[in-house]
């Protein structure tokens, strides 16, 4: 895990400034994420998962304040490449073209154990050095403007390294149900970095 709101990385920094920026989303956002870097080796996979949780009013995002009961909330993920994999290492996204989300169907055909299931998946993102698969885990809620309902057709996984060693870096976005409150954690904690406040227009975000 690496944190980039603690970070005096130049290099790290630089990353987190393009992600914004490509994403559209305040820089605060960027540096109040998840960042992990992961390595495979061969047979090394991850099953298919959500990087995010179903959204549940009752039960809280675990984002910036920890209950006993809260659920994760990651509106979007960036997925860097970091190194060429000889073979295999695929992201593999088995239901992103289906048109209906049937459990029973996913369950009876065990799209979760993609280290068997990986060539039946119908997108799969090749590993390339310097390439990002970014994706959003929500839709957008109409109502707040903020974390919408799970986008369950994000369902994926790392298909099993068949040559080679994987290696990756995620950035994972978290906001909490409250954009007014994540607004006022982002601008408290750019007022106590050095850089200047920006302007956040409802537009930029
Ligand atoms: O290894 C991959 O391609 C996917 C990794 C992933 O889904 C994750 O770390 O959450
Ligand atoms: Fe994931």
């Amino acid at each position: 895990w690496l944190y980039p709101d603690r970070s005096k990385d130049k290099v790290f920094a630089e990353v987190q400034k393009r992600v914004a920026k490509v994403v559209g989303l305040p820089l605060e956002l960027i540096k109040l994420s998840d960042f992990q870097v992961v390595s495979y080796g061969i047979k090394g996979h991850y099953n298919a998962h959500w990087d995010s949780a179903r959204v549940e009013p009752k039960v809280p995002c675990c984002t910036r304040e920890r209950t006993k009961q809260c659920r994760i909330c990651r509106y979007m993920t960036i997925l860097f490449y970091l190194n060429d994999v000889e073979e295999g290492g695929e992201t593999a996204f088995p239901v992103a073209n289906n048109s209906t989300l049937d459990y029973q169907t996913m369950m009876e055909k065990d799209l979760v154990d993609l280290y068997r299931k990986c060539e039946e998946s119908p997108l799969k993102v090749s590993p390339a050095k310097g390439k990002a698969v970014i994706w959003y885990n929500h839709f957008v809620d109409d109502a707040n403007g903020w974390l919408g309902p799970l986008d369950e057709f994000t369902f994926h996984g790392g298909c099993p390294v068949k040559n080679g060693v994987k290696w990756i870096a995620n950035f994972w976005v978290k906001t909490t149900d409250h954009k007014i409150k994540d607004l006022k954690k982002m601008q408290k904690f750019y007022k106590a970095s050095t850089e200047k406040q920006p302007k956040m227009s409802k537009e930029e975000l």
